[in-house]
């Protein structure tokens, strides 16, 4: 299979503390990789240095591989990532060789499938990648990235995209007219969405796309994220906590990086990763703490919150509920998704409420 890599990435910042530290994942093209892991693991240090974007004076070491050449089903030749073979102004024409921080060199051109990221030279080709579309970064503070001034429509002119479409992210194209502070946190994270997926991208990078979001519009999210996988054959590194979201909606190939103090310890399918069945014991244990069917919560209160009464009563009534689910939640899922996870394993949930403990579980935490 094709695949996108990110190998031997360390990053230092310049007091010492070191963020990322030696990590290596595989982003395979036509598959969302979920990557999760606790708050400050590194995920969107991780996400921004993909984009090009590092903490100043920080060192940095790490390849980003874009892997693929010409002639392969969904991917671009090497040349056209440093834009020898892409727009004229991307490179050269009107002196933007800097864009490709080659100055038009063509050996130098022909080695952009692999990017140094500790370069400055890297980084420039990162940020020529971006111009063109071929790597999209939808960034977690999505306000932050539209200039306050101009409305969202003059926004998207000015990125070289003239008929954007928002229906399919979920909200009105009425809103292009409006100001970014006009819109909630929510619909900007759609919006960046839809700016970041307007070029039909080889690698999407975005940092918690459904947070914000109601489980309603969250699954759309995954669904767009998925289309632009399974059509455009792209590559998705997707950063979220919503774990119950990526039950709900992802593929079983799907893959999960788990994130651990700047290294990913694991790399599972969703399938293994959700079942508690990941070789590595932190992504077995993350897993476990994980709400995974979400939409039906089983209220395990502890006593100083709710009470005995409140278990006895409505823990009982949501565990009959959540024994009429259906095996494969197919029908609680948006579009066709008939390969989807979740299995659960109810026995061990109905011991979990038996032993009295406060804690989700699925499956055997192993
Ligand atoms: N520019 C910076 N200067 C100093 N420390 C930083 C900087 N950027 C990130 N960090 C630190 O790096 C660590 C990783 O931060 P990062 O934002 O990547 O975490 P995260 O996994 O995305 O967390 P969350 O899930 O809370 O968004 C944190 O301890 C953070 O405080």
């Amino acid at each position: 299979m094709n695949t996108i890599a990110v190998s031997r990435c360390c990053l230092q910042l310049p007091a010492g503390d070191r963020i990322l530290s030696d990590l290596s994942v595989e982003l395979p093209m036509g598959r969302i990789t979920w990557l999760v892991g606790e708050s400050g693991a590194g995920k969107s240090t991780l996400c921004n240095l993909l984009a090009g974007l590092t903490p100043a004076r920080a060192q940095v070491t790490g390849h980003l591989d874009m892997g693929g050449g010409s002639g392969e089903p969904g991917t671009r030749g090497r040349a056209e990532e440093c834009g020898t073979l892409g727009r004229a102004d991307d490179c050269g024409t009107r002196g933007r060789a800097d864009d490709c921080g080659t100055r038009g060199r063509a050996d130098d051109c022909g080695t952009a499938g692999s990017v140094d990221l500790g370069t400055r030279r890297g980084r420039k080709l990162l940020a020529g990648m971006r111009r063109r579309g071929e790597l999209a970064w939808a960034p977690q503070n999505a306000m932050d990235t539209f200039p306050p001034r101009l409305r969202l429509r003059e926004w998207f002119h000015r990125a070289g995209i003239e008929s954007p479409d928002l229906v399919p992210f979920g909200l009105e194209n009425t809103m292009l007219e409006r100001h970014p502070h006009e819109l909630s946190g929510g619909q900007i994270s759609r919006v960046s969405l839809a700016a970041a997926l307007a070029h039909s991208p080889r690698l999407l990078v975005c940092d918690e796309p459904t947070a914000g979001l109601d489980p309603g519009q969250a699954d759309s999210m995954v669904t767009v994220l998925d289309d632009c996988v399974r059509g455009g054959g792209a590559a998705v590194l997707a950063v979220t906590h919503d774990l119950s979201s990526m039950a709900r909606n992802a593929r079983p190939d799907d893959q999960v990086a788990v994130i651990f103090n700047g290294h990913i310890v694991d790399a599972c399918s969703v399938e293994v990763f959700l079942s508690t069945r990941a070789d590595n014991a932190y992504s077995r244990a993350l897993a476990a703490a994980a709400p995974v069917t979400g939409a039906h919560p089983l209220p395990l209160a502890p006593d100083h919150l709710g009470g005995r009464g409140y278990r006895e009563g409505d823990e009982l009534r949501r565990l009959h509920e959540f024994e009429q689910l259906p095996d494969d939640l197919t029908g609680a899922c948006p579009g066709d998704r008939s390969g989807t996870f979740p299995h659960v394993d109810r026995t061990v949930v109905r011991e979990t409420i038996e032993c009295d403990r406060v804690e989700w579980t699925s499956g055997d935490a192993g």
